[in-house]
């Protein structure tokens, strides 16, 4: 048997907490949603795991959505690092959901069947259709992404997630790991199965079985290569991950 690996740097991940639009069941993805009372009270336990372990998060790396930001905020408010560098990046946004961004996700499933919902759901390479410019819930115009240009996603696939999000773990996230900073990422269920895929190499079948609940800390403690010494990590709450994760598995089911 090989040596077990060691652990060299510290990785935090959060799920934002409860969003208006995860409450209401609707497919979300860019759209600026704020918390419901619930997502605030689970970010502010966040910050309490955070700070009963010890695990204080040297800077933050976050999505430029309310939702992640504000969880943060909150989190680190309590955890008492509410003054570390953050840095913010349209590359940690939740997956675009094209046309779906709005829809009821119990609807959708009962009008296009449960394969084509959890094709568009959890297919790695399944993009919803795309969203139309003039559609309300387009992000076309919106000045945080002007920078983009012709390239400002209509749609994403889970796929699309992960080509956008490694340039940015690779120039931004990684370098403060190798610091010896103990980082923290707040982002979304998408954008961080898209990096726990990498992290862990689960294929991409296996992926769509995934998913992450809302608000609670996951750590990831990474060997020098930085692998997972622990693969998928330790949810500070393990029997509230459990529960959670279910949930979100059987949302738009009945
Ligand atoms: O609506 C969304 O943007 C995401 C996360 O809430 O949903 P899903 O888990 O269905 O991919």
């Amino acid at each position: 048997m090989g040596a077990m690996s060691e652990a060299a740097y510290t990785l935090i991940l959060l799920r934002h907490g409860e969003s208006r639009w995860n409450e209401k069941n609707l497919f979300t993805g860019w759209v600026d949603v704020d918390l419901t009372e619930k997502g605030h009270e689970e970010a502010r336990r966040a910050g309490e795991l955070l700070r009963e372990e010890g695990l204080l998060p040297d800077v933050l790396h976050t999505s430029l959505l309310r939702r992640a930001i504000t969880t943060a905020n909150t989190a680190l408010d309590v955890a008492d690092r509410h003054w570390i560098p953050v840095h913010r990046n349209w590359r940690l946004n939740e997956r675009h959901y094209g046309a779906l961004q709005g829809l009821d996700k119990a609807q959708t499933r009962d009008k296009y069947g449960e394969e084509q919902f959890m094709a568009w759901r959890r297919g790695f390479d399944t993009p919803p259709p795309p969203i139309e410019d003039d559609d309300e819930f387009s992000q076309a115009g919106d000045p945080r992404y002007a920078d983009l240009g012709a390239d400002l996603p209509r749609t994403e696939c889970l796929k699309d997630v992960v080509t956008r999000m490694l340039p940015y773990w690779d120039s931004d996230i990684v370098p403060d790991l190798r610091e010896g900073q103990t980082v923290l990422v707040a982002a979304h269920g998408n954008s961080l199965r898209a990096l726990v895929k990498h992290l862990d190499g689960i294929s991409d079948e296996d992926i769509a079985g995934l998913n992450i609940p809302t608000g609670i800390p996951l750590l990831y403690e990474l060997d020098a290569d930085l692998a997972p010494v622990t693969p998928g990590g330790r949810y500070l709450d393990p029997s509230a991950a459990a529960e959670a994760i279910q949930q979100v598995a059987n949302q738009g089911k009945k």
